[in-house]
């Protein structure tokens, strides 16, 4: 058991903090967005306007008795919310059962023309075709000749980084690409984490992937390195099941990525052509486990997927809902312990993530108050900081 006492559980309930502004704003937003970017029916904007209704001024009611996942929901606190506002139960709760519904109101789970199809997808191959994404794999093509291990933490820095590509964040937040004046890093663990990544003996990586197209790139690039140098002889790749705050990872956008990839010219193309033979050979692994949309902390995994995570060398947990996630979704004082909130996971285990809401554990004293004096607290949600947390 934790020492550690629990700090308060992040409700959406106080007009003007992040999380209300997320109910409130963010998520009307997204509905617009899907809208307009989908020739959907008659039948399905309407189910969105429900949507739009019933997320900001209704109440939770429960899924129907024939859908698919109604035990699943019922276990994770379904009916133990109904009735309630989406402002007063957990945020990270109300914010995945949003994505629930949302995937309901365009027909994605029933039978029919529309199961299936990502109402994301047109924003997540906007970003993977943009110019921009051209010129990060025209980069790699200057890292060739350099060490391994300088390309090797090059590729470190752009999947940490490439976490502010995601596409629910940039709906709010203009200015989010400035750097200030307090280091970007405010916790940085990253040479235990290659210690862990030396590859004597090369074990197993397990990479909790986040956002699809710019930050789905960079983390297959390092899984591709890690594999090719021998730093790690597998890797399994969490997706999720769904789609899910957006641009998270599905399987479809790994294999629109390593497609993009092996389409490119050069180093890129190189990297695509030995992710795809890792995937045909099984030393990468795709797995998209329902936990991984869950409205829940990871401290309350199923066991299948703690053994998965135990059998890693290291387990990488991408990106900012990873972290709440992993942490668990509570306003901890700053300087609360990594290691301590992360003892209960089932092995090594690292974040890396930019900072886009309240929570965060494992900083300095000196590093809190030099964050407090230059931005007041902007530098939790601006997403103009990151980490790297590891806990061996
Ligand atoms: O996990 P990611 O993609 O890094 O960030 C997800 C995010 O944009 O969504 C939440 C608000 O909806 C916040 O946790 C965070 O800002």
């Amino acid at each position: 058991m934790s020492e550690i006492p629990a700090a308060p559980v992040i409700v959406a309930d106080e007009p003007g903090t992040f999380p209300h502004g997320v109910l409130a704003e963010r998520h009307p937003a997204i509905l617009r967005q899907i809208a307009e970017a989908l020739p959907y029916g008659p039948g399905q904007r309407r189910a969105l306007d429900a949507l739009l209704a019933n997320c900001t001024e209704g109440t939770i009611t429960p899924l129907p008795a024939d859908a698919h996942d109604r035990d699943r929901w019922a276990a994770w606190g379904m009916d133990a919310h109904a009735g309630r506002s989406w402002y007063d139960v957990p945020w990270l709760w109300s914010e995945s059962w949003f994505y629930r519904q949302l995937l309901h109101a365009v027909g994605y789970f029933a039978p029919g023309p529309w199961q299936g199809i990502d109402p994301f997808r047109p924003a997540k191959l906007a970003e993977l075709d943009a110019p921009a994404t051209d010129e990060e794999l025209a980069a790699l093509d200057d890292l060739e000749g350099r060490p391994e291990d300088e390309r090797a933490r090059a590729l470190l820095h752009g999947s940490l980084w490439g976490n502010r590509a995601d596409l629910g964040f940039r709906l709010s937040a203009e200015g989010a690409e400035e750097t200030t004046a307090v280091p970007a890093l405010v916790a940085d663990d990253s040479e235990l984490l290659w210690a862990l990544l030396d590859g004597s003996p090369a074990g197993t990586l397990c990479l909790v992937a986040d956002n699809a197209g710019r930050e789905l790139v960079p983390d297959l690039l390092l899984i591709a390195h890690l594999l090719a140098h021998g730093r790690v002889a597998r890797a399994v790749l969490h997706v999720k099941p769904h789609p899910y705050y957006v641009s998270d990872a599905t399987t479809a956008d790994v294999l629109d990525a390593v497609h993009r990839l092996t389409g490119a010219k050069g180093a890129a193309r190189v990297y695509g052509q030995g992710l795809r033979a890792a995937l045909t050979d099984g030393r990468l692994v795709l797995r998209a486990h329902p936990f991984s949309c869950a409205p829940l902390p990871y401290s309350d995994m199923p066991d299948d997927l703690r053994a998965d995570f135990a059998a890693a060398t290291v387990t990488v947990l991408k990106g900012d809902l990873n972290y709440r996630r992993l942490v668990g979704d509570r306003y901890w004082p700053p300087t609360t312990s990594f290691a301590g909130v992360t003892a209960y996971f089932p092995g090594p285990v690292a974040a890396l993530r930019t900072l886009k809401s309240d929570v965060i554990t494992g900083l300095e004293p000196g590093t809190e108050a030099a964050l407090v004096a230059e931005e007041g607290q902007r530098w939790r949600t601006g997403g103009t900081h990151a980490l790297v947390q590891v806990r061996t």
